[in-house]
């Protein structure tokens, strides 16, 4: 079990942190998301040992890690930190980056260790090339199989994808998230993409200025999100008052509203006139705007004519689930 307990932290006098505690279930797999400036990678260097906390503590199991003011070297030997900048030799290739940290007692299986792991990266190809000349994405990927040579207990993750194109990036997600699970890893990654939340962490911690505002299963934060600003680190989503949802609703406050959750109706319900339709390749993003001026975001099959007027309903269940996570937010 990883103990975070992180009371205040601050760069000069500047309070960046602030009574953060969270724990990690041996082979969890948490995500950290906030939007930039929250605090994630201050978070994730405090964990890693790279920052001094005073007040505060971070423990695995029984093992207290200690911090820099303690540690020579910063960090902990089982305990593996990916930053969004890579901490690779230029000049020796891909192989030998990745080797230098196979352990001595792996000689016999070394080459099929390095095999093993530049096919995790996709990287087999360019095991013999010098560091230097890999372009951003590709060293990103070394510096992966890098960290994970070390076999750590517990591996950090900040942006671990920021730097690889897309035709990579789905594949490679895939790859690192399932052999991190096989290998019992246990596993907290901030991001920003919803692509390396939903599918992948079990549980999703959200940051806010600081703070963390929500911690809770990924799925139903997803579902039931407390707040706009934790339901739009998912993407985009409404908030939708009541009266103007359900003309006969007595109910003054707004509830939020994924895109995807509204279905169109043929004459009853919100009434939209329809300002741009994106395509985004399985459906359209449509954007309109209500009578009272209220911007409505909502998904199609097909794509829109703009300045058409267009019926949106969402279903009582939804509206009550939202209903009633605003009453307990409230209490
Ligand atoms: N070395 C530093 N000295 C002073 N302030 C810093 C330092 N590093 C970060 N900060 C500040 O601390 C705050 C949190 O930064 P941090 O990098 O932890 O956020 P983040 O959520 O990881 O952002 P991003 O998603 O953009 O990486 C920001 O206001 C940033 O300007």
């Amino acid at each position: 079990m990883l103990k975070v307990q992180v009371d205040s932290f601050g760069y000069q006098d500047k309070t960046i942190l602030k009574d953060i505690s969270f724990q990690v279930a041996h082979g969890e797999h948490v995500a950290l998301m906030g939007e930039s400036g929250s605090g994630k990678s201050t978070l994730l260097k405090i964990v890693y040992g790279l920052l001094h906390v005073e007040d505060g503590s971070i423990f695995w199991g029984n093992t207290e890690a200690l911090g820099p003011n303690f540690n020579l070297v910063p960090g902990e030997p089982y305990m593996k930190y990916l930053a969004q900048d890579f901490d690779l030799m230029p000049f020796i290739s891909v192989e030998e980056n990745v080797g230098q940290f196979l352990s001595v007692f792996e000689r016999e299986t070394h080459d099929e260790r390095i095999d093993e792991l530049l096919d995790l990266i996709e990287m087999k190809s360019f095991a013999k090339t010098k560091v230097k000349y890999l372009s951003g994405g590709q060293q990103q990927r070394v510096a992966l199989a890098r960290v994970l040579a070390q076999e750590p207990e517990i591996l950090l993750l900040d942006e671990p994808f920021g730097h690889i194109d897309n035709f990579k990036r789905i594949s490679l997600r895939r790859n690192l998230f399932l052999y991190l699970k096989k290998q019992d890893i246990t596993v907290l990654t901030a991001s920003h993409d919803p692509s390396d939340v939903l599918p992948f962490a079990e549980r999703t911690l959200i940051l806010q200025q600081g703070r963390v505002i929500a911690d809770k299963n990924t799925q139903d934060l997803y579902k039931n999100p407390p707040d706009y600003y934790t339901a739009s680190l998912f993407g985009q989503v409404n908030q939708i008052p009541m009266k103007l949802l359900k003309s006969y609703s007595e109910i003054e406050r707004s509830i939020l509203v994924y895109p995807h959750e509204f279905k169109f109706s043929d004459s009853s319900g919100l009434k939209v006139e329809v300002m741009n339709s994106f395509f985004k390749g399985t459906h359209y993003l449509n954007e309109g705007m209500a009578e009272d001026g209220t911007v409505v975001f909502f998904n199609s099959e097909k794509e829109q004519e703009k300045g058409a007027t267009i019926f949106l309903n969402v279903s009582l269940n939804t509206i009550n689930k939202r209903l009633q996570i605003g009453q307990k937010a409230a209490t």
